[in-house]
């Protein structure tokens, strides 16, 4: 295996065979996977439901014994679990405890670790404030939302301060606002050199962050590479012009003919919805109480109530 610091996940003709009671062979959930993951990206796992995401992310964290081939994680035997002290993992499933409030579930992922009092303290302070838990700090857990319960998640993976984080379906349950945080702190923990692997099958939500993805199917590598050069399509050459004239688009259109070209497009780009209701919400935030009713000149017109409320 390679002797290079950068790699920090390193996957040789991985395998796993999960067998059922009997021993007979039952599902071959991984097939010899070659895979090798770089320090300070961002690395997206993607492939349909039964794909063998999750039994890599197992396989990796030693939670699994593979049935042929190996993995370094970090420079250690993925087998070796003392290495999971430099890891840190979003499950799934969150397997919180319902009767206990954010501090005490940090306190206790941070007990775990052999973290000392008070720099505990300190941590779970700061991951709380972070995940923006802060007003919820005593509430038990089985008091959350979705969301919630996903954020504190993120706060236990990151109690550690690991190396490395696995986060399976970071964004799942969460609603845009929600969605676009976790994927800045994702980014965050980047910029601060951490290596982050994640699932999930919010495929916007990979492409958004993502520098590099492998796609499964079935337990086989169908696709590994970097996010912009696998979604670049080669043959196509797109301009974005602000302030041209009708002449000038003319002329455009002209030289793309002269010069045998096909115009596949000339028009006003539009937004992501992501992008229209996020500035719906921060500007409902930034003047409470306006209300806009906007009419769709297609639709017919609101009956005279709803005007006069909006108008109120
Ligand atoms: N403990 C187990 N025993 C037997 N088969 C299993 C076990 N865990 C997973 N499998 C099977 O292994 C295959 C891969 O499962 P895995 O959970 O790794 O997929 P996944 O890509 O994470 O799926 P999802 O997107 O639904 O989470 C599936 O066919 C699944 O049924």
């Amino acid at each position: 295996m390679a002797d290079n610091d950068n790699v920090v996940v390193e996957a040789r003709a991985l395998s796993k065979v999960y067998r059922d009671f009997w021993g007979r062979q039952k599902v071959r959930a991984l097939k010899a996977l070659d895979l090798e993951i770089y320090k300070g990206e961002i690395f997206g796992l993607l492939g349909p439901n039964g794909s063998g995401k999750t039994t890599t992310i197992k396989l990796l964290l030693g939670l699994l014994f593979p049935t042929e081939g190996e993995a370094l994680v970090l420079g250690q035997p993925a087998t070796n679990v003392t290495k999971n002290e430099r890891i840190g993992y979003l499950p799934e499933e969150s397997y919180l405890y319902r009767f206990l409030n954010a501090e005490e579930t940090l306190d206790f992922y941070g007990r775990l670790f052999n973290i000392s009092p008070d720099v505990r303290r300190e941590r779970i302070d700061k991951l709380i404030k972070q995940v923006k838990l802060g007003d919820a700090r005593k509430r038990q857990l089985r008091e959350y939302s979705k969301g919630m319960t996903r954020r504190i998640g993120l706060a236990q993976a990151l109690i550690n301060e690991p190396d490395l984080i696995f986060l399976d379906e970071p964004t799942s349950g969460l609603d845009p606002i929600g969605t676009r945080e976790m994927k800045d702190w994702i980014l965050e923990l980047r910029d601060q050199g951490k290596t982050v692997v994640m699932c999930s099958h919010l495929l916007a939500d990979v492409q958004d962050v993502c520098d590099r993805i492998a796609i499964l199917h079935q337990g086989e590598l169908k696709e590994l590479g970097r996010v912009d050069d696998l979604l670049k399509v080669e043959d196509v050459t797109q301009v974005s012009a602000r302030g041209l004239s009708q002449d000038c688009q003319n002329e455009i259109r002209d030289v793309i003919a002269r010069h045998n070209g096909e115009l596949l497009s000339m028009e006003n780009p539009t937004t992501t919805l992501e992008e229209l209701f996020l500035s719906i919400v921060r500007d409902s935030e930034a003047r409470p109480g306006r209300r806009v009713v906007k009419q769709d000149p297609e639709s017919p017109p609101a009956d005279s109530a709803a005007s006069s409320d909006a108008n109120a």
